[in-house]
């Protein structure tokens, strides 16, 4: 069920204080909103609130027997990549940034923020469909700078869908074939890039693919290759 929303400050806030006070948020249902006054992004950055955009959250409710749940965060890029590739222009070409960042003719497009509350998971998905914001440190895109914007009604439908397929995909069969498909869809091997920590720390290299547990693997200059676990990654 997908569940709308006017105004709010943060579809993820939203659940979070859902989840807190105990009450029941199903695995597959979702929260949209038309307008966020106080959207977070990743690494406590702000998130634009644009009218028309995606901006959604939705609640994994971890199993024993699940995968790493930081590989939650490749299964939610895998379904937006999946969802935005057919809305894509001809002229322009799309990729997965590890972890779940879409650039679009290297820009970024949409992100994803996972928060973990109550020993759930919320994913919050936020999509440029109709406004980029202006962003004084990286490019940005819609799809509006390409056409017209898609619907967000039937965007939100077919993520919530998409979503619920690669979650399914991700608990039954587990890494491995999400692993082989985001090195299908994601930025290249031999992909010069640095990762940024939240203490401001930066390391460069290039890309050396996924490791088993879905950690970014980067080639330093020496020719020894560390595992990345969390960061922001920019490509060079
Ligand atoms: O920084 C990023 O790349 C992640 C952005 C995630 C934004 C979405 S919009 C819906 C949900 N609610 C929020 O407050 N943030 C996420």
């Amino acid at each position: 069920m997908i569940e709308h929303i006017a105004e709010t400050g943060s579809t993820n806030a939203d659940l979070a204080k859902r989840l807190q006070s105990a009450a029941l948020v199903r695995e597959g249902d979702w929260l949209v909103a038309d307008r966020q006054m106080a959207g977070r992004g990743r690494q406590g950055r702000e998130w634009f609130d644009g009218s028309g955009n995606f901006m959604g959250s939705t609640v994994v409710h971890p199993a024993p027997a699940d995968p790493p749940i930081s590989s939650l965060a490749l299964a939610a890029g895998l379904a937006l990549f999946e969802v935005c590739q057919p809305l894509c222009p001809d002229n322009a070409s799309l990729i997965l940034k590890w972890p779940n960042d879409l650039l679009l003719n290297d820009a970024k497009l949409s992100g994803v923020l996972l928060e973990g509350s109550a020993g759930a998971v919320i994913v919050g998905i936020g999509v440029n469909l109709a406004k980029a914001p202006d962003l004084p440190d990286r490019a940005t895109a819609a799809f509006s700078d390409y056409g017209p914007a898609p619907d967000r009604d039937h965007f939100a439908e077919s993520l919530r869908s998409q979503f619920s397929i690669e979650l399914e995909r991700w608990r039954t069969y587990g890494l491995e074939p999400l692993l082989r498909r985001w090195m299908v869809v994601g930025h290249p091997v031999g992909t010069a890039l640095s990762v940024h920590d939240s203490s401001a720390d930066v390391q460069t290299g290039t890309f050396d693919g996924l490791a088993d547990d879905g950690s970014l693997l980067l080639r330093l200059a020496d020719g020894s290759t560390r595992a990345i676990h969390a960061g922001d990654v920019l490509l060079d």
